[in-house]
């Protein structure tokens, strides 16, 4: 009832714990508390909370408006409605190395398990657009330092983004993602890269954990668990899909209004009444307060 039963110190635990086994890892994105509640009852390791998904929500292009503190509230209201440890997006950090460190202080506060930095210039984009830039190597070592040092709990994952690829090619990203475990990250992300090899050339090269993007409509072909987990990835997130699949359905379901004048030919498509409530965790607010739950659905 109300919230997550795990403590934050346990998650980041937790997903520490379950990196060490070696297996892959499945993030879907919560596009908000609601859906990371769907996600830790269907099986998943850990919900992501996609930089993208927070400014869509918002309305907004993913090219750095939003603010870290409207970053961290979400992460808060996400997290702790899981017992599932979160991995959340930080951009770039959200200004130079001292403003990283604030950063990472602020997202350790909203209970997250661990978060990335990226080395895109700001303003940041979409990882799998044209058109992006990169800091230099010495400006993304310094921020990934200040990230490590900031941190309370050292379970805290600070996990380093590397957007590189697109711009210098494979090489350079594995060269970076090595200066950057050498930074003290604890895990890499090597965004957009083209296809499975160059996921298992990165894995090659460092002995950190490696994250795989699948998100849908960029420059990754959509690779399976299978595919992911026999070149070694640990760690794969589906960060826009679940909006995306929401979306699609809402906007299926306003065409299906205009068209028909009524939603019942729909109905067999959405969640029920009784799931949603079985989700919410309702008859639990009643065993509380029996004059909660005195209706049948
Ligand atoms: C992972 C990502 O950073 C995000 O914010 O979810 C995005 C996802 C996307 O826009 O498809 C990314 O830059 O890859
Ligand atoms: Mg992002």
């Amino acid at each position: 009832m109300l919230y997550a039963t795990t403590t934050a110190a346990e998650k980041r635990a937790n997903l520490r714990a379950a990196l060490a086994t070696g297996e892959l890892l499945r993030l879907p994105g919560a596009f908000n508390p609601l859906s990371a509640r769907l996600i830790q009852d269907k099986g998943f390791d850990g919900v992501y909370i996609s930089g993208a998904v927070i400014s869509a929500d918002l309305g907004l292009p993913d090219i750095g408006l939003t603010t870290l503190t409207e970053v961290a509230a979400r992460a808060q209201q996400i997290s702790r409605m899981t017992d599932l440890p979160s991995l959340v997006d930080a951009d770039t950090g959200f200004g130079e190395p001292m403003n990283v460190a604030r950063t990472v202080q602020t997202l350790e506060d909203a209970g997250v398990a661990g978060l990335h930095i990226e080395d895109q210039v700001n303003p940041k984009r979409c990882g799998h657009l044209d058109g992006k830039a990169v800091v230099d190597s010495d400006t993304a070592i310094k921020r990934i330092r200040a990230a490590v040092s900031a941190r309370r709990d050292p379970n805290l994952l600070i996990m380093a983004r590397t957007d590189i690829r697109a711009l210098d090619g494979i090489g350079a990203a594995i060269d970076r993602a090595k200066q950057l475990v050498d930074a003290g990250a604890d895990a890499i992300f090597p965004e957009a890269m083209a296809d499975l090899t160059e996921f298992e050339a990165v894995r090659r090269a460092i002995d950190v954990p490696v994250l795989a993007n699948m998100t849908e409509f960029g420059k990754s072909e959509l690779f399976t668990t299978r595919q992911l987990a026999d070149v070694g990835i640990n760690i794969v997130i589906y960060p826009v899909s679940l909006l995306r699949l929401a979306m699609g359905a809402a906007e299926r379901g306003l065409d299906t209004i205009n068209a028909e004048g009524s939603l019942a030919s729909r109905v067999p498509d959405m969640q029920t009444r009784a799931r949603l409530y079985e989700l919410l965790d309702y008859e639990s607010y009643n065993a509380f307060d029996s004059s909660v739950f005195n209706f049948t659905v």
